[in-house]
């Protein structure tokens, strides 16, 4: 295992990154919304580094023998507010700066919710379609075994983010469980309920993200039964929020995956779609009257547009052909700062990715509760608490944007930021 120390260099950082990247998105996000916080610049500049990067080299004995090395990271960005939280990937772009800034994000979506966390993210650069099932579970215990002296359910406690899921995670549990010798349920959260998993983990990140669209569809004194909305991405939180604003009376006019889009006017039967779990890449089997490519789905003239696949989606390029009224980012960082200017010059709101998807790393805060507790909560305390959860954050960051004359992006992080700086001053942490 290597630590890798972080260059400070800001020529380095522009050169290295182009404009769409994770982290150059975060650091000019961070530096936009600084202007409008009272917290001293020191600890601006501070949280513009992540704490550690680590990087590790992961040996694979694959199925027929061979043995292949992948690179693996773990970006722990902040910790002031509690321990490091964040998703694990897996997926050919993971790297060093990905993860740094997409840790970032989760340092600023717990403050958002005022979580006892801070912010973590990691992955291993590697295509799991290319891996069996066996070779899967190997590759996670060696990388959880990489990553013993600098996690821990009070140090950093990991979760799913693509091309993983539950069964990674309890492949993850039982890895570091067994070499602590005893069963650490709370090393990791989004595992399936059988082993310490909080019921509604799954669906959370969908979830809140229709419960922001709710809230913002009413909060503009409009109808969500006659709202129409398009959902770029079909896994975890693309038809989770699918199918519940569906449920709620939406119509769900658009959904898509890596193969097309499809399009019903009058609304799909979003249950019927399978998303990714159940099915991977097969959104444009189903039948529905038109058949888009994978791009069109930006240009559908609709009340709200979803993008929640991958970062970096909405671009300068692209951000002119949107037609949506509203933007509700489910995805982590799908809007570039290009896009985001664009936007605000058409008056297109952006409810950013920090506050909409926060349902997961939330409903992961409940799971962390019940396995340090030894208790489980019902389907339908998760759902309420949640809900309370999520409406809380979202008076915070609404009564800030009516307060300042910011964006909804710049909102939420005022209310992270101004959490963080407190918590840095009251500790006496410097920076
Ligand atoms: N899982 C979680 O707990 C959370 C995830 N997120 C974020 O949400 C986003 C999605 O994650 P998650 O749902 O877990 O991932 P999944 O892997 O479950 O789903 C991703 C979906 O996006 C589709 N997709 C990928 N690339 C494209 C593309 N270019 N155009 C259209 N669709 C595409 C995939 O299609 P295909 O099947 O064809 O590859 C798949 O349907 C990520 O940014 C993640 O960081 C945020 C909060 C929590
Ligand atoms: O549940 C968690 O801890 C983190 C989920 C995540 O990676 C995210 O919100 O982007």
């Amino acid at each position: 295992m290597s630590l890798e120390t972080q260059t400070n260099s800001e020529g380095e950082r522009e050169s290295d990154d182009p404009d769409n990247s994770a982290l150059a998105t975060a650091l000019h996000q961070v530096e936009n919304a600084s202007k409008y916080v009272n917290v001293d610049k020191g600890v601006i500049e501070r949280l513009k580094e992540s704490t550690r990067v680590v990087q590790v080299t992961v040996p694979l004995e694959r199925d027929d023998g061979t043995v292949e090395t992948y690179t693996g990271y773990r970006a722990q960005h902040d910790d002031v507010r509690g321990p490091y939280k964040g998703g694990i990937r897996y997926h050919p772009d993971v790297s060093s700066k990905e993860s740094q800034g997409l840790a970032m994000w989760m340092t600023w979506k717990c403050a958002v919710m005022d979580l006892p966390f801070g912010g973590a993210k990691g992955g291993i650069v590697v295509d799991p379609d290319d891996l069996s099932e066996g070779e899967m579970e190997r590759l996670t215990r060696r990388f959880t075994e990489e990553l013993r002296d600098v996690i821990g359910p009070t140090k950093d406690i990991a979760a799913p983010d693509m091309g993983t899921n539950s069964q990674t995670m309890a492949w993850m549990m039982d890895a570091y469980s067994m070499q602590q010798g005893e069963t650490i349920p709370g090393v990791v959260t989004g595992k399936p309920p059988v082993v310490g998993g909080s019921k509604g983990r799954k669906e959370a990140p969908g979830r809140s993200v229709a419960i922001i669209t709710r809230e913002f569809i009413n909060y503009q004194n409009r109808d969500l039964e006659e709202t129409t909305i398009a959902i770029q991405g079909y896994g975890s939180v693309g038809a989770n929020a699918a199918r519940t604003l569906d449920d709620w009376g939406a119509d769900i006019v658009s959904v898509s995956d890596i193969k097309g889009a499809i399009y019903d006017p009058s609304g799909l039967d979003t249950h019927a779609v399978p998303s990714y779990s159940e099915e991977p890449n097969a959104v444009t089997t189903h039948d529905a009257p038109t058949l888009l490519s994978a791009d069109e789905i930006f240009k559908l003239d609709v009340d709200v547009l979803i993008p929640a696949a991958i970062g970096g989606v909405l671009t300068k390029d692209n951000a002119d052909d949107v037609q949506a009224d509203i933007i509700v980012e489910g995805a982590n960082g799908p809007t570039t700062t290009g896009a985001d200017e664009i936007f605000e010059e058409h008056d297109i709101p952006v409810l950013p990715d920090i506050l909409a998807n926060a349902g997961g790393v939330t409903v992961s805060y409940f799971e962390w509760l019940q396995d340090i507790n030894r208790r489980e909560w019902s389907l339908e305390r998760v759902h309420n608490e949640l809900e309370s959860q999520m409406l809380s954050s979202w008076e915070d960051v609404y009564t800030t944007y009516e307060t300042k004359d910011v964006t909804w992006r710049e909102a939420a992080y005022v209310v992270a930021l101004e959490r963080i700086g407190k918590a840095k001053s009251t500790r006496g942490l410097w920076p």
